[in-house]
């Protein structure tokens, strides 16, 4: 596999994202593909593998949340903070009051929405969630939540014929194939695009290598909770 990027700062030739996403396989095309959301287009998790799931998530979403401040902290310009917010008041907002009333739905108690026992999966993500938070560049960050938001758009927005009538996994769909998210979806790929014209080459290196472990990571979180 090519691992070092081309080019020696200056415009990088086509979709810096793309050529990621394209050194990242087969991993994101097992992510977008998944037994896991395949069941889920169908309504057919079982309630325990869900419950578990969104336990999990959530220990992953406070630490994608702290991914967003330090993307707010280290972005270049006003315009890209203020779309970074926008994404940290869906997190907070809609997406928090989907935890809420599906923990209430599954019947998750308080100890298990603060502080669960964390599958390996999850402490393996949260560990470079952490580590980029605290060491990564902006090009760093953006890497990582590109990998986390864009797959989740891919596997989401086939959508299925009919929804679940299961609230908890319908919205779990609608949460990450609707048009704001989408939008979102884009403007990170653009801006990591646009940041990775600044970069040289080691430190595009060092995004694919973000780009694939994270991608990886991604691939074992659904994996855990299927296999
Ligand atoms: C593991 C994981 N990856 C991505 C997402 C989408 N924010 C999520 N909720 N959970």
């Amino acid at each position: 596999m090519e691992s070092t990027a081309p080019g020696n700062g200056g415009e990088f030739p086509g979709e810096f994202t793309e050529w990621m996403r394209e050194r990242s396989e087969p991993d994101f095309g097992a992510v977008v593909a998944h037994p896991f959301t395949e069941a889920l287009f169908e309504g057919k998790v079982p309630r325990e593998r869900m419950r578990g799931y969104l336990v999990q998530d959530y220990q992953f979403v406070d630490l994608l949340l702290a991914l967003l401040g330090a993307g707010l902290a280290r972005a270049d310009r006003h315009t890209s903070r203020l779309r970074i917010a926008g994404s940290v008041a869906v997190v907070t907002g809609i997406e928090n009051d989907y935890f809420r009333r599906s923990f209430d739905e599954l019947e998750v108690p308080r100890h298990e929405r603060e502080a669960p026992e964390l599958d390996e999966a999850t402490v393996a993500f949260r560990e470079l969630l952490r580590d980029t938070t605290e060491r990564g560049s902006y090009a760093d960050v953006l890497t990582v939540l590109t990998v986390a938001e864009w797959s989740y758009l891919e596997w989401a927005s086939p959508g299925p014929e009919r929804l679940p009538e299961d609230f908890v996994q319908a919205e779990w769909i609608t949460l990450h194939n609707g048009a704001e998210f989408a939008d979102w979806v884009n403007w990170l790929r653009s801006e990591l695009d646009r940041v990775a014209g600044e970069l040289d080459e080691r430190e595009r290196a060092r995004c694919l290598r973000l780009f694939q472990l994270a991608t990886r990571y991604e691939r074992d979180f659904f994996d855990a909770h299927w296999q």
